[in-house]
């Protein structure tokens, strides 16, 4: 059995003359909890799509616990839960309805873990799903997509328009009734502030290329700013600056590899200062950072590394 519950290789998906995916490659450990960071349109629910068998990729390899999922995407919904972005289901049905509708679809839904949730999440019973808000939205899905104990995750933006107290409640539910339990979970996010705590492993995408995937403490290990002077940053390889701001006769680079960058700069003199940074802005410099070379052009190429 692969160590891994999702594996996507040189995964490419056009739609029409449009390349939305471009070479992804990802793995996702069993038993981590991962999260799939980019901004609007960068190709987060279009992999997520792919991997749940309702698209199919034009190139690459996709495996989810194993399978294909355009060759067996009954056998992965079967094992996945899935929270799809677009929480409309079926808004005539009341929460008690819905969840009888569904538990037939799986082999192995669990009666009482799903009792057990809707009581949890505080879920009305006999309230119709168009008449929940946007949290109780968010929840019921949730347990539309746990009440079968499936062992890998999926979460597309589960965060997605909930306020900040039902965004700490979420990932209070998530660590207590996922990571508790050991299980994969895999979920898309723009709100890094939140992700930071609970991700194990997070990828970074943009424009439909992965930039960079790295265990969510080796991240902020390896991706640093060290303010130099310019004959500094002029030492500095620029494969491994991801921004660059001069400010006076200093310049301020956030760079990945900072422990040789640093080792380089303090034996030459030219180290002024290192400051950590947080996941936030980690991942701007990855997407918006802009590379100033010393002519002062600016140039922007995507470095494509998975750890
Ligand atoms: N069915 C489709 N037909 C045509 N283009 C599509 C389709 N689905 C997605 N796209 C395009 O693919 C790109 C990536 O969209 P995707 O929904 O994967 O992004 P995302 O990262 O999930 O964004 P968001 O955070 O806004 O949901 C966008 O440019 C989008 O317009």
């Amino acid at each position: 059995m692969s160590d891994y519950a999702i594996e996507m290789h040189a995964v490419s998906k056009w739609f029409r003359r449009n390349l939305v995916l471009s070479g992804v490659t990802l793995n996702v450990q069993r038993g981590k909890t991962f999260a799939f960071l980019g901004r609007n349109g960068a190709g987060k629910t279009t992999s997520i799509r792919l991997m749940m068998g309702l698209i199919n990729r034009n190139d690459g390899v996709v495996r989810v616990l194993g399978l294909d999922p355009a060759q067996d995407p009954l056998l992965v919904r079967d094992r996945v839960g899935y929270l799809a972005e677009d929480q409309t289901m079926y808004g005539w049905m009341r929460v008690d309805e819905i969840v009888r509708y569904v538990a037939p679809f799986y082999s192995t839904w669990d009666h009482d873990l799903a009792r057990m949730y809707l009581g949890e999440f505080e879920l009305p019973l006999r309230t119709k799903i168009k008449h929940l808000s946007k949290g109780q939205t968010v929840r019921l899905g949730l347990v539309l997509a746990l009440a079968h104990r499936p062992e890998l995750v999926i979460l597309d933006d589960p965060a997605l328009g909930l306020d900040p107290i039902m965004r700490k409640q979420f990932n209070r539910d998530l660590i207590t009734h996922l990571q508790g339990e050991g299980r994969t979970v895999f979920y898309s996010s723009h709100l890094l502030y939140e992700v930071e705590p609970i991700a194990d492993e997070v990828a970074i995408i943009d424009a439909g290329k992965v930039l960079r995937q790295s265990g969510t403490e080796e991240l902020r290990a390896d991706v640093k700013q060290l303010v130099t002077t310019p004959t500094g940053a002029a030492m500095i390889d620029s494969g491994q600056v991801l921004d660059s701001r001069r400010e006076g006769d200093e310049v301020a680079l956030t760079v990945t590899g900072t422990a040789a960058c640093e080792s380089l700069l303090s034996e030459r003199g030219e180290l002024r200062r290192v400051t950590d940074l947080n996941l936030d802005e980690i991942f701007e410099a990855y997407v918006v950072g802009k590379k100033t070379n010393t002519t002062g052009n600016t140039t922007r190429e995507p470095e494509t590394t998975t750890a």
